[in-house]
């Protein structure tokens, strides 16, 4: 992936709902092909800037580019067309509708038959589930949907906010062993999350956001290993005992 052309380059954001600025200059970049985690503290401004990239924040300044344009100013539907998704943290898909029915609501998709049959491959059960209404699903299977419908429009980058919060602890890891295949949908991966370990080890690199700045980057391995990202940032893993 080192190499790869970069997707993704937000340059110096500041920003926030009001006066306050809750993000004072986050800088990072993400090459295509990688999933890249965002995360830190609570209220660090991790959703903040996944706003901030869709088009969500009322007030920002600095550069987004994407794909080498400067996605400021353009309005959220603008960015979804340019290859931007997003599935936010909670109410992400339509209770009432059926599957396959809310993968059909999705708008501004180009072969609508197509699309959904190549994301049924790419979610088996999601297919074998299809008639059922989307409120019945686990909640594993409802985040597949919840991504399936994120996909619908083929974005080249997929944004993430908390995918875990809302699944129980026996669901956790198929979320991530989910979001590491993604790629393979060709889409690159931006991953605002609280489970900090758990996400690195499913991503080439990594941000953690301290007051609304980046305060650690780097390869995922080396933030893993890094004993201030452990002390501040991660929590400790279990010291072994020889
Ligand atoms: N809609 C909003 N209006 C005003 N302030 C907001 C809004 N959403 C978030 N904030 C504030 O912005 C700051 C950053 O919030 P944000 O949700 O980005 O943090 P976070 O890092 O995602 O935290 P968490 O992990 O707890 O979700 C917090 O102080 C929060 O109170």
């Amino acid at each position: 992936m080192a190499g790869a052309p970069l997707l993704l380059g937000v340059e110096d954001v500041r920003g926030g709902y009001g006066e306050v600025d809750i993000l004072n200059g986050v800088s990072l970049f993400l090459r295509k092909g990688e999933i890249v985690t965002v995360a830190g503290t609570n209220g660090a401004g991790k959703s903040t800037l996944a706003k901030a990239v869709l088009g969500l924040l009322p007030r920002v300044s600095g550069r987004i580019l994407f794909e080498g344009a400067d996605l400021v100013g353009l309005s959220t539907e603008d960015r979804v067309g340019r290859g931007v998704g997003y599935v936010p943290q909670v109410a992400n898909v339509f209770a009432a509708l059926s599957v396959v029915e809310n993968l059909q609501v999705v708008v501004g998709v180009k072969d609508q038959r197509r699309r959904i049959a190549e994301l049924f491959e790419a979610f088996p059960l999601l297919a074998e589930r299809r008639r059922a209404r989307a409120g019945s699903l686990s909640g594993g299977e409802r985040q597949q949907l919840a991504f399936a419908r994120a996909l619908m429009t083929s974005p080249r980058l997929i944004i993430l906010d908390e995918p875990t919060a809302a699944l129980s602890p026996a669901k956790v890891a198929e979320a991530f062993e989910l979001i590491a295949r993604l790629p393979s949908l060709n889409v690159s991966v931006l991953v605002v999350e609280q489970r900090a370990r758990q996400c690195l080890a499913v991503s080439q690199r990594g941000y953690i956001l301290d007051g609304g700045k980046v305060a650690i980057e780097g390869e995922a391995a080396m933030l893993l290993a890094d004993e201030r990202a452990a002390e501040l940032y991660l929590g400790r893993t279990e010291k072994r005992h020889s």
